[in-house]
């Protein structure tokens, strides 16, 4: 388990600031939220922290390392992404089976069989679909996929960007309790970025509300339920969101 430390993260897309000066820590072990309007920038905090962006300035830290310094093998194994939409990011020509060879083949592990044969049972999935092609397998099973590619160089940090909101409401629940459980399991530090209180109530201990590339501010999740922010945007965000849930 280790922690992600970021401060005065800022950047910009040619003349356009997106992120100002962002900081926020996540404790070792915490699951720590990203929500807010849409462009405001949770994403890029996330492709910037990941180095898929690398165009920034501040500092991001897991643990004592810096990520500008680690190699790419070793921020491999410190850290994984999963993607809103699992049948984008899985390849569609690659059976499961070289979906979850590849990152062992990059980081040199043996035992590749065992290890897929148990990130199969670990997201739920039946060994035999290492044979199937993403096209043969649900919305749902997709993501399973893409959280076992994920899991199986056993990341400290895991990088979820709106994990759930590609699937089926009844497919959602079951995700993001496998996410619980294989977090209770394994002790991965999490940071999810979702457009859903109900959500981060659910599954983070903090979060951070972003509006316009800053943070306005930063709640324990318990806030939700009594709307206990005092940022007027994270107030009404908040309100929003409770009487969404009240007339649903
Ligand atoms: N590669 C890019 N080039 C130019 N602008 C970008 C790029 N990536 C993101 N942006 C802009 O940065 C801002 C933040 O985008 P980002 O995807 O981080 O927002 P978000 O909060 O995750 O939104 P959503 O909830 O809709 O996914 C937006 O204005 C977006 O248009």
């Amino acid at each position: 388990m280790k922690s992600l430390s970021v401060s005065d993260l800022s950047v910009s897309f040619g003349a356009l600031q997106v992120l100002h000066e962002i900081s926020f820590d996540v404790r070792p072990g915490e699951c720590f939220g990203l929500v807010g309007e849409s462009g405001s920038g949770k994403s890029t905090v996330l492709r910037c922290a990941s180095m898929l962006w690398s165009n920034w300035t501040g500092q991001v830290g897991i643990g004592d390392a810096d990520v500008r310094t680690m190699s790419p093998s070793t921020r491999c194994r410190t850290l994984q992404m999963v993607f809103q939409d699992p049948y984008g990011s899985l390849h569609p020509r690659h059976a499961i089976r070289t979906v979850l060879s590849e990152p062992l083949k990059i980081q040199g592990v043996g035992d590749r069989d065992a290890r897929m044969a148990q990130a199969m049972i670990d997201v739920g999935l039946p060994v035999d679909f290492l044979d199937r092609y993403p096209h043969q397998l649900s919305g749902g099973q997709r993501q399973r996929v893409a959280i076992a590619r994920a899991l199986i160089v056993e990341p400290d940090l895991l990088l979820l960007d709106e994990p759930t909101s590609a699937l089926d409401v009844s497919v959602q629940a079951e995700i993001l309790n496998l996410l619980a459980k294989l977090k209770e399991e394994k002790g991965f530090t999490y940071v999810m970025v979702s457009h859903d209180l109900a959500v981060v109530d659910h599954m983070c201990d903090r979060f951070a509300v972003m509006q316009a590339g800053r943070i306005v501010e930063i709640l324990d999740h318990q806030a939700i339920a009594g709307n206990g922010a005092s940022a007027p945007y994270a107030r009404e965000l908040i309100a929003a969101s409770l009487e969404y849930e009240r007339i649903a």
